[in-house]
Formats: structure tokens, sequence, C-alpha cells
């Protein structure tokens, strides 16, 4: 494993060390799953569900922290299956939707979600206008229930349509109190407040979880990455992974380790499984 920062190696050691107490976070698309054009078409990589339950066993806890609604990302990672085999260990599984704000775990088995934000319905029936006005009218709309998000990578030219459609998706979204969560050739229009650092700042909490890693691949998870960073300050271990692709890789300068897409994400998770047992012994 090469590490990217001056303490990454470590970090790597302190949360091996600290397995019993620790949490791992993973972001879905881009981390736990490889980027395809298609949204609804997205899985989970073939070899994570057993990847994660092998991790899990070893750990407090594993956590998928994702823009998803938390059913989504459940139906496309076969999570509930994870979560089955993770609970025969005795460990618990948590799927923590639309950046935190749904919560859906292997031992309560079901989701726990707020009401929409106010001014969420009126944006999504003026999406249609906003799109024309931006020459991108077939970008693709995803109704998320809690957020509505805009996708431009099947576009003609994705970047352009992007470029064109941030501003006037930013000032939308002032208008009726929300905001904007830019990602991959995506713009999502979501509620304030919730984001995924606060997501995994919570989890710890709630688990009192003594050392943390975090792994993801876009900018949603920047927010992740810096409470990971606050906890170190903090005395906790903690460990930041870059999930890299030849797409933008805003986490790179920020992480620990940089490993190549979902197949690198997974390595990591095996050796980290293999050093914590071996550490055991
Ligand atoms: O937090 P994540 O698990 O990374 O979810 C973030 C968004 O991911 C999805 O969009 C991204 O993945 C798609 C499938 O690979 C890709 O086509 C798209 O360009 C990416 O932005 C998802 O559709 C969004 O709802 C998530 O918020």
């Amino acid at each position: 494993m090469e590490f990217t920062s001056v303490d990454g190696e470590r970090h790597y050691a302190a949360v091996v060390r600290a397995a019993d107490d620790l949490v791992v976070g993973l972001d879905f698309d881009g981390t736990l799953a490889p980027i395809v054009d298609d949204p609804e078409s997205a899985h989970i990589h073939p070899d994570a569900p057993e990847v994660l339950v092998d991790l899990a066993e070893q750990v407090r806890a594993v956590a998928v922290v994702t823009g998803r609604p938390a059913r989504q990302a459940l139906a496309l990672g076969g999570l509930e299956e994870v979560g089955n085999e993770v609970g025969e260990h005795g460990r618990e599984l948590f799927v923590l939707g639309q950046y935190g704000n749904e919560r859906w775990t292997s031992v309560e088995r079901r989701v726990i979600s707020p009401a929409p934000p106010r001014g969420l319905a009126t944006l999504t029936s003026e999406l249609p206008r906003l799109l024309r006005r931006a020459d991108a009218s077939e970008a693709w709309i995803e109704e998320k229930g809690l957020a509505v998000a805009v996708h431009t990578r099947r576009l003609e030219d994705p970047e352009a349509a992007y470029d064109r459609l941030l501003p006037l998706l930013t000032d939308a979204a002032r208008a009726h109190d929300l905001d904007v969560e830019p990602g991959k050739q995506v713009i999502e229009v979501r509620a304030h407040g919730m984001h995924k650092g606060a997501a995994v700042r919570r989890l710890v909490e709630q688990l009192e979880a003594r050392a943390v890693v975090f792994g993801g691949d876009d900018l949603g998870d920047v927010e992740a990455f810096k409470a990971v960073e606050e906890l170190r300050g903090q005395g906790l271990p903690g460990l930041l992974v870059c999930s890299a692709s030849a797409e933008d890789n805003p986490l790179a300068d920020l992480a620990d380790v940089v490993v190549e897409g979902p197949g690198g994400v997974l390595d990591l998770l095996r050796q980290l499984t293999r050093d914590i047992r071996a550490g055991r012994v």
C-alpha cells in the first residue's frame, strides 16, 4: 500500500490497533460501485459483499454513507443480504442515505427518513424550464424524495452543460432556501444542514467509536473527510482513502492513501482486514 500523506502509514497502523472501536464509512458510487452512465444501472462491485462482511467481523461497525436514497443503495448494493451476514457475526451494518438524512441498520431493518424540504416540489416543477434555458433539456432528472439531481453525463457535451446549469440551479436553490450539492456530472438540490461530515460524526458519537476510516471519491465526501480530520485533532485515529478515477479526484490531495476505483478500495479493505486479524494473533 502506498501512502500519499506524510503521516498516512502512522494513521493506518493506529486504526489497525483500534480495530475493536473502529467505524469504517464508505461512499457508494465511485467507491463501492464503479461509475456508469446510467445511475439506475450502478451496481456494487461483485467482490464488495464478501469484503464488507469479512471486514465487519473485525471492527465495531461498517457504514455505507451515500447521497443515494437509502432504499436505492440497499437494492443496488445487495446490502440487506450483506446486513444479514454481518448480523450473523454479531455486528451491525449501517446505510446512511441522502447524505445522512436517512438511516437504515441491519438491526432496525427500516429506513428512517425526514419529510422532504419545503420548496423542493416547486423547484422540481421549474426544472424543465431551467434545463431549456441552459440548452440542456435532455439532462436526466433524478427525483430522490428529499432532493432532486440533474445529471449531464449522457449529454453530448456533459461538462459544458454542467457549467451552464450550475449557476441557474444555484440561484433556483437559493430562491427556495435549498442547497446545491455538485458532484460528478451531477448537480443536486437538497435541504440545508445534513452532510456526510455530520453523518460520520453522529455515528462515531452514537457508537462511542474511538477510530474511523472513511473512503470516498467525490465532492460530497469532502465534509466526511473534514470530520475525520477534526476527530483526529481530538486524538481519534483516522484514515482517509480516496477512490481515484480518470475523472476529477477532488479528494486526492486530502487523502492518506489513493487507490484505483472500487477494485482498489476493496484491495485496501482486504489488507486492512488481514492486518487487523494478524494483530490479534
Ligand atoms: O454519495 P454517493 O454514493 O457517491 O452518491 C452520489 C451520487 O451518485 C450517483 O451519481 C453518480 O453515479 C452515477 C452512476 O455511476 C453516475 O452516472 C453519475 O454521473 C454520478 O454523479 C447518484 O445518481 C446520485 O443520486 C448520488 O447523489
